[in-house]
């Protein structure tokens, strides 16, 4: 027996809570390089803590609509941002923390040109490609001590499209 999560749209209201939505939004911050390039400046809240940061690229495995979705984790110590380098949808799963467990989940679809910023210990399913390449730039945490927990689910939900 597993619950449904229907996808909606990732917008930067609906992903507030969670952190930012990394994308070209409105008009540039500042105009630069000759006129020939358009900054949109400091997009993210990249607490590290303790730490420092880091970029690594994840090369993760596509997965399918359906999505089954047994756990969710976060990182106590610091933010972690995903920037894909392919222009595919790929799924971000949020929730906040309720007593130290997730709360509410919410499925979204990321579109081309997205990309995330889960702000520090915020509860997030790993990422998730739903085709290849699923290449991610990710910006995290560098440091001591244990910057993961993860939270298993008794009954797993179901990730759905809303099309379904
Ligand atoms: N564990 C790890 O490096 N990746 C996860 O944090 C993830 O969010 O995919
Ligand atoms: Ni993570």
């Amino acid at each position: 027996m597993s619950r449904e999560l229907i996808l909606q749209p990732l917008t930067a209201e609906a992903f507030a809570p969670f952190g930012e939505v990394l994308e070209v939004r409105g008009a540039p911050d500042k105009i630069i390089n000759q006129e020939l390039c358009g900054r949109h400046h400091d997009l993210a809240d990249l607490d590290f803590g303790t730490g420092r940061a880091g970029i690594s690229i994840f090369n993760a495995t596509p997965r399918t609509l359906p999505f089954t979705l047994d756990m969710v984790e976060r990182h106590p110590e610091g933010a972690q941002a995903f920037i894909p380098m392919h222009q595919n949808p790929y799924l971000v799963v949020v929730a906040p923390d309720d007593a130290g467990k997730p709360g509410a989940l919410q499925a979204f679809l990321a579109g081309p040109g997205q990309g995330v910023n889960y702000r520090r210990n915020t509860w997030h399913a790993v990422c998730c490609p739903l085709s290849a390449p699923g290449l991610f730039a990710v910006v995290d945490r560098i440091g001591d001590g244990d910057n993961l927990e993860e939270h298993w689910f008794d009954t797993p939900w179901e990730v759905v499209d809303a099309a379904t």
